[in-house]
């Protein structure tokens, strides 16, 4: 059985189509990243799965249940981008007043752990640095033992150290064979920490698959050079061209053959191609070109 399955799912918030007809299902144990720019409907995806928000059209369902079944019974734990810790209370006492209601919960020291809170347990929350705050929050995310764990920008405001033990903590947990699912904006955190790449934009998946063949699919390589004054007409009809940018004189043709896109330029027109470069997409690229496209 999957672990998540968003079947033909859409949310409108008045005018706004948040969510557009996405479907995609989500194997246990996989960690997937929800990648996409701003407003493109990663939150509201997450509170659908989480049961927050209901969709205006299609079913959410998360290990066969509905969402709010499946955080009823445990098995979902999440790391929303708000929420306050109560200030006065330490991180013992924050984790044990999460832990507790659980009838199954992790271990307190096994949550210190993966958390990397054995050192600050008797620090009050209101003494927490932010990224020790975001690690406390993770810790009470993953109190329950939930067999899926969402994960809504878990690194943002985080300084590149702390962004690091974080990512070590999800991997730590994702390793007893649980689902973690994690949107962000950044697409190094997609390639790096996840096993699958769901981009979407506008509110549609655009892309869904390993980070490599996003790239593979969508970047292709980088054909650039100076075009000056020259017309750029006819370049996207180049063979394997599938998309030309021209800004400052500069010419860029993404193509899935270079040799052919090569040979074309210089024998099929009769510009005066200078300053010749080539370059293979990397996923910011693809990401650019994916939720551009869209
Ligand atoms: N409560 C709401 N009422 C009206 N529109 C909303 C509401 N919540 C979200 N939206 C709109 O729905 C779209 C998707 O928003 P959502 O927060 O899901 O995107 P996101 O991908 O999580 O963005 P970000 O990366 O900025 O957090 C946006 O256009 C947003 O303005």
């Amino acid at each position: 059985m999957n672990a998540i399955v968003f079947d033909h799912v859409s949310k409108d918030y008045g005018n706004v189509l948040a969510v557009d007809d996405v479907s995609l299902s989500i194997e246990p144990g996989k960690t997937v990243a929800l990648l996409g720019p701003n407003g493109a409907g990663k939150s509201t995806s997450i509170n659908m799965l989480l049961g927050l928000l209901r969709p205006s059209r299609g079913t959410v369902s998360v290990f066969g249940r509905t969402p709010r079944q499946a955080v009823a019974a445990g098995q979902m734990g999440a790391m929303l981008q708000s929420g306050q810790l109560i200030p006065e209370l330490s991180v013992k006492e924050l984790i044990d007043l999460v832990r507790n209601p659980y009838p199954e919960p992790l271990d307190l020291e096994e949550i210190l752990k993966l958390a990397d809170l054995t050192d600050l347990v008797k620090r009050r929350a209101n003494k927490l640095s932010g990224g020790q705050s975001q690690r406390v929050r993770f810790a009470l995310a993953i109190a329950g033992a939930p067999k899926a764990l969402l994960l809504d920008e878990p690194t943002a405001a985080m300084d590149v150290e702390s962004r690091l033990r974080f990512w070590e903590s999800m991997r730590g947990y994702a390793a007893g064979g649980r689902t973690v699912l994690f949107a962000t904006h950044y697409l190094e955190e997609a390639d790096e920490h996840s096993d699958r790449v769901i981009v979407i934009a506008k509110g549609r998946v655009v892309a869904d698959g390993t980070a490599a063949r996003i790239k593979a699919d969508v970047g292709g390589q980088a054909v650039r050079f100076t075009l000056g004054e020259q017309p750029a007409a006819g370049l996207d009809l180049l063979p394997g061209v599938t998309a030309v940018e021209v800004a400052a004189g500069t010419a860029t043709l993404r193509t899935s053959d270079t040799d052919a896109t090569l040979a074309g330029l210089y024998r099929g027109t009769t510009l005066d191609v200078r300053d010749l470069q080539l370059s293979g997409a990397d996923l910011e690229d693809a990401f650019l070109a994916l939720t551009r496209e869209s």
